[in-house]
């Protein structure tokens, strides 16, 4: 792809999609470009991905063929303000923050603007991310198939509806932080029972890896899987029952609502 591909903010998010893009050589380093707020900042990715950082966003924006905003959503007013006029022409603009609308981004650049809201999650950084896409009218299939093409670099791609995207933050772009909380308490619930801290991760995380490919890859209905690994009257099953007394899933359903949550 000879396209520039540009970053207003170098945070967590957009290192994620950056190293996952220069593993994958989709784009070589000279064609992405990004800016962040500190100097501190500004040298790591230098030193990190060898990319061209700035500080001035202008310069970013009128540089990108496409252009991701990676701030945080409550920045997202002051970078879209500060970068109005300096879109470089048939640019396409990416959202990745929660309740960022496609409209909120062309009732400043104008009805025609080629928009892309999307929600990734940090897991890219390890190339196993998952994406939503929803872009608008105005985005061509060539575009689109661009677009998946960059984020197929670093994750899994679904295209859907800008009805649906309030609800993938959910189940998608916030939800590796509940799995890492569940980590961390079985890897304690291990130390409790003698295992030593780093092997008590390793084998949580192996755990909720290999379930995961298991769900993914079988086919198999997660309610069967489970049933695989319930012996009756085995130690499965009561671990089953005591999360189920403690709500389990119901905290999961109640922690989902919470994101849309004002
Ligand atoms: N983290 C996650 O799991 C996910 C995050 N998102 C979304 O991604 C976006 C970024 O989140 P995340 O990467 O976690 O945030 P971070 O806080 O890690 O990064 C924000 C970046 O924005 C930079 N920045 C702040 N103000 C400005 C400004 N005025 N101009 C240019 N750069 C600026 C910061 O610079 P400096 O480093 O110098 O301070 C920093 O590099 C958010 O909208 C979030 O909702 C979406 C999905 C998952
Ligand atoms: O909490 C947040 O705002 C971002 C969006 C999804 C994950 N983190």
């Amino acid at each position: 792809m000879d396209k520039n591909i540009g970053f207003i903010g170098s945070g967590k998010m957009a290192q994620a999609m950056i190293g996952g893009m220069l593993e994958s050589r989709m784009v070589d380093k000279n064609q992405i470009l990004a800016s962040a707020l500190t100097t501190r900042t500004i040298n790591w990715m230098e030193e990190r991905y060898g990319i061209e950082m700035f500080r001035d966003n202008k310069k970013v924006a009128s540089e990108s063929d496409y252009l991701f905003f990676a701030v945080k959503p409550y920045v997202y007013p002051e970078v879209i303000e500060e970068v109005k006029g300096h879109l470089k022409k048939g640019s396409i603009i990416i959202t990745i923050a929660p309740g960022v609308s496609i409209k909120d981004i062309t009732d400043v650049f104008g009805e025609h603007t080629k928009v892309v809201r999307s929600m990734p999650n940090t897991p890219s950084f390890v190339g196993e991310g998952m994406t939503v896409i929803s872009p608008n009218e105005h985005v061509s299939d060539q575009e689109q198939g661009e677009v998946i093409k960059i984020f197929q670099a670093f994750s899994q791609v679904e295209v859907m509806d800008e009805k649906q995207m309030d609800a993938i933050p959910a189940i998608s772009g916030s939800s590796p932080a509940y799995v890492y909380v569940m980590i961390e308490a079985m890897a304690d619930g291990a130390v409790k029972q003698g295992i030593p801290r780093r092997q008590a991760y390793r084998l949580a995380s192996q755990a909720v890896l290999g379930a995961a490919k298991m769900v993914r890859d079988t086919d198999i209905h997660p309610g069967e899987l489970k049933d695989q690994v319930c012996t009756p009257k085995g130690t499965t099953i009561k671990a089953i029952a005591a999360l189920e007394e403690n709500g389990f899933r119901n905290s999961i359903i109640k922690a989902m609502d919470a994101t849309r949550e004002e």
